[in-house]
């Protein structure tokens, strides 16, 4: 049975007189990398961004493993699941990998300040859990052997991976990833790809906006593609390539 993870209805938003989106619809399963598509200005950062609360929508629904989120503050969403990495990389240069990617557990920590002053039994266990999920995390991300790096002595790929990894750190259902390939060389996007897929199947869903095409070909189970704002095609990369309306607005004949 398919489980959805991310339903998106009828989502609309407007910046004044701009309909940057217009009646989206699609869902995110379990298992699965859903790319989303389009040329420049077509609505893809401010789909992310108002599907992970940055925005408020201006009509639509958002739910969440069935639950509505559209109303809830970007906190709650990634305390409940949601989580996103962002186009340009905001890590901390003074940390360590390892480090950053604890502050991505915040989200989800159960203990008080007063019991972490106390060293309460439970916050103990919780200290355990966290640096438990960050290994694994590290793992996923192929950072293990740069934990205790300075952020900024690791290179620029390795900080978008490291972006990555802290959104992990929160145990998400579904991650949502602004163009995670900017800037990165032919073995790093190949490196990244990989990592998507251990993405994906580790249990997290993976909403993915990419223009690096061949990326986007590989590692999607299906593709949504926008074009001023409104949905133009849904399917498999195989469909979108031979799609004529995608063709036109976007991939050329190239694709
Ligand atoms: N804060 C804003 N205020 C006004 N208009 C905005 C704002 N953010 C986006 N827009 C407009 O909404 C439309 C969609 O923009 P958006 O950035 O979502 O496109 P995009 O597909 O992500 O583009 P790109 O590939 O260049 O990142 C564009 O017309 C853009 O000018």
């Amino acid at each position: 049975m398919t489980t959805k993870v991310l339903e998106v209805k009828g989502l609309c938003k407007s910046f004044g007189g701009v309909r940057a989106l217009r009646d989206l619809s699609f869902t995110v399963n379990e298992n699965e990398v859903l790319g989303l598509i389009g040329p420049n200005g077509s609505g893809k950062s401010t789909t992310v961004n108002t599907l992970s609360g940055v925005l408020p929508p201006t009509a639509g629904e958002i739910r969440l493993g069935g639950h509505p989120v559209q109303n809830l503050p970007e906190w709650d969403r990634v305390a409940m699941g949601l989580t996103r990495t962002f186009q340009t990389a905001s890590v901390f240069p003074e940390f360590t990998v390892r480090e950053q990617v604890v502050l991505g557990c915040e989200a989800t920590r159960r203990s008080r300040p007063i019991a972490s002053a106390f060293r309460l039994k439970a916050d103990r266990a919780e200290e355990q859990e966290i640096a438990k999920r960050v290994d694994t995390v590290l793992e996923l991300t192929g950072l293990t052997a740069l934990a205790d790096a300075k952020v900024g002595v690791i290179s620029a790929a390795e900080q978008r991976f490291l972006m990555i990894a802290t959104a992990l750190a929160s145990g998400p259902k579904m991650i949502l990833l602004d163009e995670p390939a900017a800037g990165m060389i032919s073995h790093e996007r190949e490196t990244l790809t990989r990592m998507i897929r251990r993405i994906c199947d580790s249990g997290t869903s993976v909403l993915v906006i990419e223009h690096h095409m061949a990326l986007i070909m590989e590692v999607c189970d299906r593709i949504v593609v926008l074009n001023f704002g409104a949905q133009i095609a849904e399917g498999t990369p195989a469909e979108i390539r031979e799609n004529r309306a995608v063709i036109d607005a976007y991939l050329g004949e190239a694709a």
